[in-house]
């Protein structure tokens, strides 16, 4: 077999891949893009995750304010949700695509890649065609995939989906129960419940969101119970079984067993791992972490020094902004000063696309003070913003914590309408270096949601 030879190659046609492919090939360098379904040109984020999901978030809060009278119209409008959001995907599908393949540098090469060894790489098609390349560079970009708990009857079961597969489904379902209490849980919960199904929740943890401030989970918790969302805390689910058009789910609670709901479908989100099955990276040597994620320094290289792993897979946040500035990193490394590490990131914003979405930065209130920071508390509820009134989102609460001695903002916690847009001005500030002050006397446009910025800050 004939090898073909390229600077660099990169497996899996992620955020930090693809952005890296357009950027080595404008410097000249001949690059291999290596992407097993073309079904995934793009990515997780556009194909399956963030943009599909946020598309359908949005649509069920329009459907969630018509008052529809019947389930079959709520059924209709929803499998009419889903086929937009599909064309929306298909759209970004073919724009990715054709901004590497326009690229006369980048060959993108549609195949499962494995390593033959640290420097040769197997990519073999569905048709079992393959063929063999080699790299000067090479960078792991493959993602990950849902853990999926040892439940009994879990992988038997017909109604069981993943949130690749639930988005996936032209049929609503009546109730839909969802393992886990995570990112993916709350927003399919949130979107189900205004979509129109009823939301039974399993969290395995006794407290409900549990990285946040009681004040800010519990304002979420009203919200949700609003919405019908029922919230099980400290669960196990034990088995699942399918009856002819539902799944019985049977669980223990506070440590009492044998309770058990039927519903039509179970959505499990219970974390993500690294997607590394076929990757074969003990012909490579590559060393994976104790959580079994590629191991990289901070500059995102492997133990062998031509190898790399980028976004998802090596470990860091899951979040598309972490695997592009991933790229950052690997550019600066390559092209630049080398300076650039993942130590350089200050304040890694992150936002819950619930309805209000919660976004947050920097510490939580509990965080600060178990630092040893003496802080001053500022809060306001979300009803108090003349936008929030306008746009008849009142529901939510924005809280700071600002250090006492240097006027510094410590963290913040926006749980309110466009929070996932106001919070990067915070992270600015913080980055910066700047006092809380900036924010309360900055002159912002009227009537916004930011403009509740300069109330919080003078609180
Ligand atoms: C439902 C959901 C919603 C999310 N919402 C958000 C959000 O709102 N905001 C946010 O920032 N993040 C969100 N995330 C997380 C975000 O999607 C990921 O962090 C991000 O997409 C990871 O990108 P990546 O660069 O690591 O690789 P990916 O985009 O995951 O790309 C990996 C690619 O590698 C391919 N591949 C895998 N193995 C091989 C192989 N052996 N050979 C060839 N190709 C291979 C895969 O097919 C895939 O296309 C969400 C995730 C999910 C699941
Ligand atoms: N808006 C966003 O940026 C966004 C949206 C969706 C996903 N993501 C990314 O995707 C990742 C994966 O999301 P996720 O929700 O699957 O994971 P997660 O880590 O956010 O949440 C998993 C939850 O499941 C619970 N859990 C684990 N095993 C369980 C079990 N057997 N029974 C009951 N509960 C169990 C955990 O305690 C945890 O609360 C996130 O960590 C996030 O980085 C980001």
């Amino acid at each position: 077999m004939t090898v073909e030879l390229f600077d660099t190659i990169i497996i899996g046609f992620g955020k930090g891949g693809k952005t890296l492919a357009g950027f080595l090939g404008a410097q000249g360098q001949k690059v291999a893009m290596i992407e097993k379904s073309k079904d995934m040109y793009g990515g997780t984020c556009i194909n399956i995750a963030c943009i599909p999901s946020k598309s359908l978030a949005l649509q069920a809060e329009h459907i969630a304010s018509h008052n529809f009278e019947s389930w079959e119209e709520r059924k209709k409008a929803y499998a009419m949700a889903i086929e937009k959001k599909d064309q929306l995907v298909s759209k970004l599908r073919e724009k990715n695509f054709s901004n590497l393949d326009n690229n006369e540098n980048v060959n993108v090469i549609n195949g499962k890649a494995s390593f033959l060894s640290k420097d040769a790489i197997k990519v073999t098609n569905s048709d079992n065609d393959s063929l063999i390349i080699k790299g000067k560079n090479i960078f792991i970009n493959t993602g990950s995939l849902p853990n999926i708990p040892g439940i009994e009857g879990i992988q038997e079961s017909k109604l069981v989906y993943t949130s690749t597969s639930m988005m996936a489904q032209k049929e609503l379902p009546k109730h839909l129960a969802i393992i886990g209490g995570g990112y993916i849980g709350l927003e399919f919960a949130s979107m189900y419940a205004n979509f129109g199904s009823k939301v039974t929740m399993f969290e395995g943890t006794d407290t409900f969101l549990a990285k946040e401030d009681r004040d800010i989970a519990e304002e979420i918790k009203k919200v949700l119970d609003n919405k019908g969302i029922e919230i099980n805390l400290n669960t196990s689910v034990q088995k699942i079984e399918d009856n002819q058009n539902s799944v019985r789910l049977s669980f223990s609670k506070n440590g009492k067993d044998d309770i058990s709901i039927e519903v039509d479908a179970i959505l499990v989100a219970t974390g993500r791992k690294a997607n590394i099955e076929a990757l074969n990276l003990k012909a490579a040597g590559v060393n994976l972490s104790e959580r079994n994620f590629v191991k990289t320094d901070d500059t995102l290289k492997t133990n062998i020094p031509h190898i790399w792993a980028i976004g998802d897979v090596n470990g860091g946040p899951q979040y598309t902004y972490i695997s592009l500035d991933d790229f950052r990193i690997v550019r600066d490394q390559l092209y630049g000063d080398k300076k650039r590490t993942r130590k350089d990131r200050k304040n890694i914003p992150f936002s819950v696309f619930i309805e209000p979405p919660l976004s947050r930065v920097g510490l939580t209130e509990k965080e600060a003070k178990e630092a040893g920071y003496e802080v001053k508390v500022l809060k306001i509820p979300a009803a108090s913003i003349p936008r929030a009134n306008q746009i008849n989102k009142t529901e939510g609460m924005l809280k700071a914590i600002i250090d006492n001695k240097t006027n510094k903002i410590l963290g913040c916690a926006l749980f309110c309408s466009d929070s996932s847009e106001i919070i990067n001005i915070i992270k600015i500030v913080m980055d910066s270096g700047q006092d809380f002050t900036v924010l309360k006397d900055n002159i912002f446009t009227h009537p916004s949601m930011a403009e509740a910025l300069n109330d919080l800050f003078a609180n």
